[in-house]
């Protein structure tokens, strides 16, 4: 009877989702986690609204990262293969599968990293702000996981798995202008994050669009204070596909707003290197290929 009062219950939530709300949950409802982790495990994707982390946060760091892009200095930051931490140019990372590389060039923060001298701590303080976030958004994904999610022999439970984790970074994107010819490149190309979930402020300018259950690109509003939240390839495989990994991709913009600058700024929460994602796969070994495969290794 409990689980059939339930399952009604559910299922009008998940009718509230997709007809009358498209993805979109607010993070002050009381039914929150129920509608956010039914909407990951059937598209992988949510767009929270009304978080805890303020617009003028955001707004802010942009601002100070604008500058940053903006200057020839941000050359003195240039990332290093094999700590993946700083500055990686224009063109340098191309998605999995595409022989073209993306129109961006961005900046890799870790716990560990410095910041560009001259940076107030705003970012930092973004950046723990998402990570707190993050792990709250985990902990109602673990909640309403199959047991396999809950600890199994083979896998820890999520939470354990982001412990003192060294490997969650927050990636501030610049895609500049498109004064050029692009030549088959697009700002970035169709592909699924490698990470457990990915936290994503609303960017500067529209462009990011997913492609749906059945196969088709759909646009993502872009309204200042909404957070985009996906699911990536390792929380995919961890679930044995109970949350999959959304396929999503930047488009070029047309007309007057090609003219212009779009930041962005993912969080994509991963891991501690050791963690067993799988039968055999640790989540050092995954990554390392997958850095291999878009060309950051
Ligand atoms: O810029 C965006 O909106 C998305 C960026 C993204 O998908 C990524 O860097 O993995
Ligand atoms: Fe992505």
């Amino acid at each position: 009877m409990l689980t059939e009062a339930y399952d009604t219950e559910k299922y009008a939530l998940i009718y509230r989702l997709f007809v009358m709300d498209f993805l979109k949950v607010n993070y002050q409802d009381a039914q929150a986690s129920t509608l956010f982790t039914e909407t990951l495990h059937q598209s992988g994707f949510a767009v929270l609204t009304n978080h805890s982390i303020a617009a003028d946060t955001i707004f802010e760091t942009y601002q100070e990262w604008a500058h940053f892009f903006n200057t020839p200095d941000k050359h003195l930051y240039t990332f290093e293969p094999n700590v993946q931490s700083g500055y990686f140019p224009f063109r340098s990372e191309q998605a999995k599968g595409c022989d073209r590389p993306d129109l961006k060039e961005f900046y890799h923060l870790y716990g560990w990293s410095q910041l560009p001298e001259g940076m107030s701590d705003r970012t930092w303080q973004l950046f723990h702000l998402l990570v707190e976030l993050a792990t709250e958004l985990l902990g109602w994904i673990e909640a309403a996981s199959p047991p396999i999610l809950q600890g199994s022999e083979q896998v820890v439970p999520l939470h354990q798995m982001i412990a003192d984790s060294q490997a969650t970074v927050l990636r501030i994107l610049h895609y500049p202008p498109l004064t050029f010819a692009p030549e088959g490149s697009v700002r970035a190309a169709a592909h699924e994050d490698i990470n457990l979930i990915t936290l994503l402020p609303a960017a500067t300018a529209t462009g990011l669009e997913i492609c749906d259950r059945q196969g088709n690109w759909q646009a993502v509003p872009c309204h200042a204070g909404d957070l985009i939240v996906n699911i990536g390839d390792m929380l995919q495989l961890a679930s044995q596909g109970y949350y999959p990994s959304t396929t999503h991709r930047v488009v070029n913009p047309v007309g007057e707003a090609a003219l212009k600058s779009r930041y962005s700024m993912p969080l994509f929460l991963h891991p501690r290197s050791d963690v067993i994602l799988s039968k055999g796969i640790t989540a050092k070994d995954y990554l390392q290929q997958r850095l291999r495969e878009i060309g950051l290794l």
